[in-house]
Order: structure tokens, then C-alpha cells, then sequence
């Protein structure tokens, strides 16, 4: 199977490195700078599930991109999605497969519009991650999961082969039959996580400490709760008590990647992870106030990096 990865950052470079470990035939779609440096140092990762130092990974420039794919893993950050589709297309024939790994939902939407809905798997994944300055994928934990699947939860051949490709990767990967709901679940999940932790500047276990932080978080879930169930996707109990007990944690270290950007004084996908969950809860006509502080922080955040 012919992997094509587009981005070589935290994502891709995790995922798409653990599979070009186990021989699978991967190609790292990147831009200049990135392309010099895995030429120079190769593609180093740094994990507690074994570092990984492959060098000479197979990149390629949009400008020298001429072949399709049987399967492109997308990985870029939401805000660079216009760009990301308009460089990978030439690799996108007439059986290709796309999987996306962002976080949200509505890159769907402009994955199908743009390379139509038959072509657009759901995908979901579940690993803390970061490309240091010097351009190494740290794995900031343990979990390192995959999750992918056919949207309209079918079992098909072209998705039992993407679990093959996978099976000997040092990360979980999941044939999902439920993909689109656990997309929604992470999201919901997500979207507290990021919204709490970049209202707060703060992991989790701080904020649990601090007065009032616990009910501002749980308020905060349930918002993003209810917007996923006015849009047909409420979350199970099992998955509401899992997001509720990792984000109550006494002195837990977990924060989103959202805050780690926000730290550096990068761009963050506040359109993407909060805008646009809360326009769907709005059109649901929810009240959304906690929602909807995240999303103005975030945006007022945005404003003086810009200035
Ligand atoms: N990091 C994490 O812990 C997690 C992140 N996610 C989600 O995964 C997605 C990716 O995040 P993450 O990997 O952290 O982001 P990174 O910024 O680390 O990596 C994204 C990479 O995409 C590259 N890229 C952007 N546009 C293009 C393009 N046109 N062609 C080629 N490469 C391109 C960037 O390259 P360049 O260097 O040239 O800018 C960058 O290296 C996000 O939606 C995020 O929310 C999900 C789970 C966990
Ligand atoms: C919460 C986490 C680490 C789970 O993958 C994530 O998606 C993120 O921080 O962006």
C-alpha cells in the first residue's frame, strides 16, 4: 500500500514514522524547510513506546508531487487545510483513500467537497504530542491510538487493508465501525479540554486545585455535551464518565495541544475545535455560555498575535 503522509509535524511524523518503521512504503508530503531538515537529521522520534531515528525518509514537494496514493494520511493543522488540499491532489486517483487525523469535524466536509464524500474515511487520534525546535516528534505520554473507519460504519475491504498495513505499528490502531460518533466523542472531550486549559493558562490538575475549577470544567463538558447531542451524536455514559474523570484528576499533568501552541505564541485551531462546535450548538438554539467565553479567549488571543 502506497502511504502517502501530508505534514511531518507531531502527528504525522508519529504515525506516519511508526509505520515507515515496520517497512510500510511511506512518503512524507512536506514543505522546504522540513524537507531540508529530515534530509539533514532524518525523522527522530522520542517515546516512551522506543525512540525511532530513520533517516532518509521519503519526502516530496508539492511541486515534484506527480504520482497518486493508495492511502493519504492528512495531518496538517486545521488552519492550513487550503493549502494542505491544494498540494496533496496529484496524489489523489481514481481509488485513493483519504484518512485525516485533525481534531473536529468540519474538515470532513471540505475533504468531501473537494475530493468527494467516497473518498473521505473518518479518522481520529488519541496520542500527546509536539514537534520540539529542533524538529524532533516528542510523545508526551503513553497513549498513542488510531482510530479510522468507514463513515457510514460499513466493514469493507478497502479498510481491512489499512488495518493490515497497520498491525505491526508500534501504535493502537482501530477499525472502528462507529467512527463518525467516536470522532464526536473526542471532540466533545477535546473541545473542554482545550477551551478549560487555554481559559485557565493551566494543565488540568491546576485548575482542579483552584477554586470553583472543577464546576468550571464540568460545565464546560456538559456544553459540549449537549451541542453533540442537538447534532445527533451525544456521546455514550461510558465515554462522558471517562472525559469527566480524566478531566478531574487530582494532579493530573493533562493539557491540550491547543495550550502547548498558545504557549509557543503559535496560531491555534480555534475555529476549527471551539468556532465551530459552538455555531453548531447555537443553530441548535443551546446557550452555550462557558463555550462561548473559550471561543472569544481564544479569538482575543489571536488578535494581538496578529498585532
Ligand atoms: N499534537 C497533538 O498532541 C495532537 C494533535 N492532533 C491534531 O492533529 C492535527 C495536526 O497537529 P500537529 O501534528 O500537532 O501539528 P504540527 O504543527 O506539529 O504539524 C503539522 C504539520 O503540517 C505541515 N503542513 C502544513 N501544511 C502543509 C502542506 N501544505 N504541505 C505539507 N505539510 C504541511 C506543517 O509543516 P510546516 O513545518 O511546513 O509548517 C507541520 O509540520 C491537528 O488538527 C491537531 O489538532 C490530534 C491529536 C493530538
Ligand atoms: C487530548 C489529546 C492529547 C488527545 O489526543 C489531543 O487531541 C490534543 O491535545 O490535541
Amino acid at each position: 500500500m502506497k502511504i502517502l503522509v501530508v505534514g511531518a509535524g507531531a502527528i504525522g511524523g508519529y504515525f506516519g514514522g511508526r509505520l515507515l518503521e515496520t517497512g510500510q512504503d511511506v512518503t512524507f508530503l512536506v514543505r522546504k524547510a522540513r524537507a531540508q531538515a529530515l534530509a539533514q537529521h532524518g525523522l527522530q522520534i522520542r517515546s516512551q513506546a522506543g525512540d525511532a531515528s530513520l533517516m532518509a525518509p521519503p519526502t516530496v514537494q508539492a511541486d515534484a508531487l506527480h504520482e497518486t496514493f493508495d492511502l493519504i494520511m492528512l495531518s496538517c493543522k486545521a488552519y492550513h487545510l487550503p493549502q494542505a488540499l491544494q498540494d496533496m491532489a496529484p496524489a489523489v486517483g481514481e481509488q485513493t483513500l483519504i484518512l485525516p487525523l485533525l481534531n473536529g469535524m468540519q474538515h470532513l466536509d471540505r475533504l468531501d467537497a473537494r475530493f468527494g464524500a467516497g473518498r473521505v474515511l473518518g479518522g481520529l487520534c488519541v496520542i500527546p504530542a509536539t514537534l520540539d525546535a529542533e524538529g524532533v516528534v516528542r510523545h508526551l505520554g503513553a497513549s498513542a491510538g488510531l482510530s479510522f473507519g468507514e463513515r457510514d460504519g460499513g466493514r469493507s475491504p478497502r479498510v481491512e487493508r489499512i488495518a493490515q498495513a497497520m498491525a505491526n505499528a508500534r501504535f493502537d490502531s482501530r477499525l472502528s465501525n462507529t467512527i463518525l460518533q467516536d470522532m464526536w466523542n473526542k471532540w466533545v472531550f477535546l473541545a473542554a479540554l482545550a477551551g478549560i486549559t487555554c481559559l485557565m493558562r493551566a494543565p488540568i490538575g491546576d485548575i482542579v486545585a483552584a477554586p470553583g475549577g472543577e464546576r468550571a470544567i464540568l460545565d464546560l463538558l456538559e456544553e459540549c455535551r449537549r451541542v453533540a447531542e442537538a447534532n445527533g451524536y451525544a456521546p455514550g455514559d461510558a465515554a462522558m464518565q471517562r472525559s469527566r474523570t480524566m478531566l478531574t484528576e487530582a494532579g493530573s499533568t493533562l493539557s491540550a495541544s491547543m495550550l502547548r501552541d498558545l504557549e509557543q505564541g503559535s496560531p491555534v485551531e480555534a475555529d476549527h475545535v471551539i468556532g465551530d462546535l459552538l455555531a453548531r450548538g447555537e443553530a441548535a438554539a443551546l446557550e452555550l455560555p462557558k463555550l462561548r467565553l473559550a471561543y472569544t479567549q481564544l479569538m482575543a488571543y489571536e488578535a494581538r498575535r496578529g498585532q
